[in-house]
């Protein structure tokens, strides 16, 4: 019989890992084909910063608005050209396991999708050591709120996540939100080479400024809770799609097979998609270009259809 409570966790695969290699399953760039892991990591800073110019530079934004009282409470919106306010929104929690990255340099699908008529959203949250877990993922809640209440003719709010990003919003599966005072209308999340179990992280170095604790990381765990205490989908229609990089690593897509099996089982209407031929990084940095796959499963999610190729291609615009 198992007595370790939610789901055998004493046997956890990554417990047969010995340190050094769980360190290197949960060290994203030490899995990348293309280029180097110094290389990846100032490629994806750079592609970051250059598309958040551009979307700041050829859209209509609303910068640094505050969601909240913190001096961390805030968020970038990105709109699209026709005048309503009935627009899909795409909420974006940006990685960085943390503790690092901000909204300023992950503007990263802007252009396409507002282009074709989805407002995007750039949440800034408190990473470590300001900032804790249970911080970060009460900011995320807080920002998705802010969006409902200022835009409630939204059709529909998407939430998105990369990484670390990917597993504060899917916190937000599990969200009581009566004490916002008001529950959004999530109508999908899409959550990208994230990762659902914190426990493995306690026992990396990516813990020394996060301090968690073994029951932090649990209190932090949507696998955890699903399991030990599974939470009712609020919106059994809701997608959740959990995609994952094909050169991710071994750890990366044992973590999203297992929540989208356990989200399943659950009742919860999840998909599970591995993206060919990309690493951690690059499956966000191509969000850049119109004609990207995961741009075009985002779309198809928002819009139920394949999306129309815009008038003005990008390529045409400046
Ligand atoms: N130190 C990590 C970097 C990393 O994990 C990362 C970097 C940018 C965006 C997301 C990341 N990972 C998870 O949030 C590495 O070398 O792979």
């Amino acid at each position: 019989m198992d007595v370790s409570g939610a789901g055998g966790w004493d046997e956890a695969p990554w417990k047969k890992l010995c340190a050094e290699e769980l360190e290197k399953q949960y060290t994203p760039s030490k899995w990348t084909v293309r280029l180097g892991a110094e290389e990846t990591l100032k490629t994806f800073s750079q592609i970051g910063s250059q598309a958040t110019s551009k979307a700041r530079a050829t859209r209509r934004s609303q910068l640094h608005v505050p969601y909240g009282d913190g001096k961390g409470d805030k968020i970038d919106i990105y709109f699209p050209d026709v005048a309503s306010e009935a627009w899909p929104f795409l909420v974006f929690v940006h990685g960085g396991y943390w503790q690092y990255g901000s909204k300023d340099e992950s503007a990263f699908m802007v252009n396409p999708l507002t282009a074709q008529g989805v407002a995007v959203v750039v949440v800034a949250y408190d990473i470590a050591p300001k900032g804790t877990l249970d911080q970060m993922v009460d900011q995320v809640a807080r920002s998705t709120v802010f969006v409902q209440k200022r835009y409630p003719c939204n059709e529909g709010i998407y939430l998105c996540g990369h990484s670390a990003g990917a597993h504060l919003a899917a916190m937000m599966l599990l969200t009581n939100w009566t004490k916002h005072g008001v529950t959004p209308n999530l109508r999908g999340f899409l959550l990208i080479s994230g990762i659902y179990d914190l426990e493995p992280i306690v026992s990396t170095s990516v813990n020394a400024p996060l301090h968690m604790t073994l029951e932090g990381a649990r209190r932090n765990s949507p696998q955890w809770h699903l399991e030990a205490a599974p939470v009712k989908p609020a919106d059994p229609a809701c997608p959740v799609l959990v995609i994952v990089g094909q050169h991710d690593s071994p750890e990366f897509h044992r973590q999203s097979r297992e929540f989208y099996q356990t989200l399943c089982t659950r009742g919860w209407k999840a998909s599970f998609e591995e993206l060919h031929d990309v690493d951690h990084f690059e499956i966000i940095w191509n969000l850049t270009q119109e004609d990207d796959v995961l741009n075009q499963i985002i779309l198809k999610t928002i819009f139920q259809k394949d999306p129309q190729p815009s008038s003005t291609p990008e390529s045409l615009q400046s």
